[in-house]
């Protein structure tokens, strides 16, 4: 993506967004409550009307309909999870399943998944938040999809509930490469090797996630995260091939975990800003 751009109701919300997704992996887009992390995600499933560049698979795709995107191999789990409640489990992957794009790949979602299987006839909405969440993402991968996108999956979801979606995530990025929006930055430092922030609807950064969560000034002015706090974070890496943190360290779910800062410590809350 190269400077995207998306107006909405006449303000201007991004006003050039540039970004790579890495080809495995996940890749974590990152930035302060407000900073156009969403609105990102829109535009490149073209859910906003946009201006700049968004090449997929070595195509422009910036005038392409949300449809055919999807078709070209774009899974989207939203922010709301977009789970139907009133519908079994096996029902909600089966309104994924996408005509023409072969096989579903069922094998592929209850490898990862095995609670999907064992709770097809479930209602989604009797689920936990972390089982929803797996809905969500296992949709993402019956299609031989080649990007998946993740909107603050942990939004909302109990502590102990973060470490069971991490773990879902991890997972999927093995078969796909993954966009993950996400706050928390435990989840982050655990997930993604590399990382875009979004300040005011800029990037303001573009690097290696380690790096960046290493760098108390740049997630002090970045994320509004302290030097102690992102060494903690820093600390809540998996041991090699380990869906689990390091002994001894803070898990993603711990109360250790660093959350990004609403705004910046130093600035007015907005409703102070207007004043
Ligand atoms: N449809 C819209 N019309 C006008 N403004 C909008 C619209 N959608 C989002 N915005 C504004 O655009 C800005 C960026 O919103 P966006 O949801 O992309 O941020 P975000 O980084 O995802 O935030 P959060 O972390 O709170 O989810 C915000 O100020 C928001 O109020």
């Amino acid at each position: 993506m190269r400077d995207l751009r998306v107006v909405l109701g006449g303000r201007h919300i991004l006003h050039g967004v540039d970004l790579d997704v890495a080809p495995a992996g996940v890749t974590a887009l990152l930035g302060r409550n407000g900073a156009g992390k969403t609105t990102t995600v829109r535009g490149v499933l073209g859910l906003v009307p946009r201006s700049g560049s968004v090449r997929f698979g070595g195509e422009e795709t910036v005038r392409t309909a949300t449809h055919a995107l999807v078709r070209r191999g774009i899974g989207y789990a939203p922010e709301d999870r977009g789970v139907f409640a009133g519908l079994t489990v096996a029902e909600n992957l089966r309104l994924a399943e996408r005509p023409g794009a072969g096989t579903p790949d069922y094998p592929l979602v209850h490898e990862l998944f095995p609670e999907l299987k064992a709770r097809a006839r479930q209602l989604a909405g009797t689920l936990s938040g972390g089982q929803q969440q797996m809905v969500a993402i296992g949709r993402t991968l019956l299609n031989g999809n080649r990007l998946i996108i993740a909107d603050e999956p942990t939004k909302g979801l109990a502590p102990r509930v973060v470490t069971e979606v991490a773990q879902v995530l991890e997972r999927a990025a093995e078969a796909v490469p993954v966009l993950l929006v996400e706050q928390n930055l435990a989840l982050v430092r655990r997930l993604a090797t590399s990382c875009v922030v979004l300040a005011d609807g800029r990037t303001a950064h573009r690097g290696p996630a380690a790096e960046l969560l290493a760098d108390a000034d740049a997630t002090r002015r970045l994320l509004g995260v302290g030097s102690a706090e992102a060494l903690r974070t820093a600390g809540a890496a998996p041991t090699a091939g380990s869906a689990r943190p390091a002994a001894g360290s803070p898990r993603p779910d711990s109360p250790e975990g660093t959350t990004v800062s609403p705004r910046p410590a130093d600035s007015p809350a907005p409703e102070e800003a207007d004043a």
